[in-house]
């Protein structure tokens, strides 16, 4: 059994926005994850595009597989990848999931309205309320690291950007003392920020020190009416490693659990590069620049082989 954890918290609505932002400060600089509460999505749509998933995941496989994923939307199935590259023995995530990308940009696929009504409206909901969400939350991660509210914006990371939510299923009925099959296995994100929202069902913990051995895990609890959000690969690059993208798995529950990512990522053009006040002489830029879309094509070529 992991060590519980007791993450920060954060406001969004907090009128004293410089203490909001200290307060993420603190938590990226220590955790790379925490709560958010007061963000503004209803319960009530949260619970809504929950259910919406449960329905897709419960057609027959024939039907699911007629949205099978293109370009990285739509259904994927079961076993169809592995989010640890690093891991020889880890067998492939025991998980199905379902992808939405830009509401704008055609690529998306959707289930017919006669079958799953208001399936789509509902995402469509969904997406544009979180995307608002992570974009209020960037302008405080901006001032958390000393820089103009509208950074992200300035630096064109928020034009048409690259968000993705993924619907995700976990069957359960597996034994989560066999090590070597997990949910999702131990990863970081490859974006900005992700802003997650679970079922209740236990599952998820992170690892703070990614070299330290054995890994420590710890288990990371839902909270009613608050998204988990954590760090993504970018905000960690920009930083020079000062916000950590942490390393997080999902085990495999004995029980059926569903999650909703929505991973808030840059304009597919953006160069990320090192921040000037995160780097200098004797702290130089650990990582090259380099484009978003580069980056995100080679991690789901080395998770998913697509
Ligand atoms: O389902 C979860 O709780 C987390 C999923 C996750 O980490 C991911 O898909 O990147
Ligand atoms: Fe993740």
């Amino acid at each position: 059994m992991a060590d519980a954890l007791q993450l920060p918290v954060v406001d969004l609505s907090s009128p004293d926005r410089f203490s909001a932002a200290n307060s993420i400060r603190q938590a990226c600089i220590e955790h790379g994850f925490f709560y958010l509460v007061n963000h503004g999505v209803d319960e009530e749509l949260v619970k809504k595009v929950l259910e919406q998933s449960s329905k897709f995941f419960s057609l027959p496989i024939e039907d699911k597989m007629k949205l099978v994923q293109r370009s990285y939307r739509g259904y994927v199935t079961l076993y169809a990848g592995k989010l640890d590259i690093t891991s020889s023995s880890a067998k492939a995530d025991s998980r199905e999931g379902f992808y939405i990308g830009p509401l704008a940009d055609e690529l998306n696929q959707w289930p017919l309205e006669e079958d799953l009504p208001s399936w789509r409206s509902t995402m469509e909901t969904y997406y544009q309320e979180v995307l608002s969400v992570g974009t209020e939350l960037l302008s405080l991660i901006a001032l958390s690291l000393r820089l103009d509210e509208d950074y992200f914006k300035k630096l064109g990371a928020l034009n048409d950007p690259l968000a993705i939510i993924g619907l995700l299923h976990y069957p359960g009925g597996l034994d989560s003392s066999n090590e070597e099959i997990y949910g999702a296995s131990a990863h970081s994100d490859f974006g900005m920020i992700t802003l997650l929202a679970t079922d209740g069902v236990p599952g998820l913990q992170i690892c703070r020190e990614k070299t330290e051995q054995p890994p420590v895990w710890e288990d990371v609890p839902s909270m009613s009416g608050a998204f988990i959000v954590n760090i993504g690969d970018m905000m960690e690059r920009w930083t020079n490693c000062l916000f950590r993208s942490t390393v997080h798995r999902v085990l495999p529950p004995g029980q059926e659990r569903y999650s909703v990512a929505f991973f808030a990522n840059p304009n597919k053009d953006c160069i990320i590069e090192c921040f000037e006040s995160c780097c200098s002489e004797s702290c130089p830029p650990r990582f090259p620049p380099i484009k978003y879309l580069d980056y995100r094509k080679e991690r789901l070529r080395l998770s998913y082989g697509f």
